[in-house]
């Protein structure tokens, strides 16, 4: 979770490579009405999101209940929204930074509907997720490996060994880590390997580094 351009596409893609998780795209989602409404620049209301976010849910369903473990990106922006989300096996990961840098992201980003003018609205609702909340905040400021790394590490993740690549999934879980039943439901806890990061594991583009100003500056000057 995370507003647009925090990089929840490019995190989500390594870790669901590394885990041999399913991938969701909650971006994808959207009624066409939403993706014209946030392409011309204006933001959604709360009433177009409950359709949208019903799908997201859905899909958090579908795996929950055919015990197969899935990572899908969504805003879920507040906390309301993510009333819809949440569940048993629900955690949430925010990726948190600096506004500026994101929108240094999404400027750089092509072929997304979604344009940089929609950021302050976005980071304006944004409410972060509550102590109660089943909920981890990563910091953005580093390369998108360290970042499904710091997942990894913090929700005592197993990454895919040829096994169900099922983990605890639990913010603040043991580092042993705990097996989930063929079912999706819990079941004893066992002994995990420590998570790797194996740079073959990575199934997700590389990014580039970002661009200093003065190649920003290059860049727009080319026609
Ligand atoms: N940690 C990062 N460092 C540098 N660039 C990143 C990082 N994470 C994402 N990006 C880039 O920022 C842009 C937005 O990332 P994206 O994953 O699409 O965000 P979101 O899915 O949250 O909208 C993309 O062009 C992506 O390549
Ligand atoms: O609730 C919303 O206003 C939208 O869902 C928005 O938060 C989301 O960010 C878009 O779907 C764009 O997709 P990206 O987040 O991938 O840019």
């Amino acid at each position: 979770m995370g507003v647009s351009g925090s990089g929840k596409s490019t995190v989500a893609g390594i870790l669901a490579g590394q885990l041999g998780w399913d991938l969701g795209e909650g971006d994808d989602m959207h009624p066409e009405e939403n993706v014209a409404k946030m392409a011309a620049g204006e933001p959604l209301t709360d009433d177009d999101r409950w359709p949208w976010l019903e799908t997201v849910c859905c899909w958090i369903t579908e795996h929950n209940l055919a015990g197969i473990p899935g990572i899908i990106t969504c805003s879920a922006l507040k906390r309301s929204y993510r009333d819809v989300l949440r569940g048993q096996h629900v955690v949430f990961v925010l990726l948190a930074g600096d506004a500026n840098r994101i929108g240094r992201r999404m400027a750089m980003r092509t072929g997304h509907y979604m344009p940089t003018s929609l950021l302050d609205s976005q980071l304006s609702i944004l409410e972060p997720p509550g102590q109660d909340e089943r909920a981890v905040v990563v910091d953005i400021d580093r390369p998108p490996a360290a970042i499904a790394a710091e997942v990894v590490t913090r929700l005592a993740l197993r990454p895919d060994v040829g096994s169900s690549g099922l983990g605890a999934a639990e913010p603040g879980a043991d580092s042993a880590g705990a097996r989930a039943a063929p079912d999706g439901r819990r079941a004893d806890p066992g002994p995990q390997p420590p998570p790797t990061t194996e740079p073959d594991r990575v199934a997700a583009q590389p990014v580039s580094p970002e661009p200093t100003p003065s190649q920003q500056q290059q860049q727009q000057e080319m026609p």
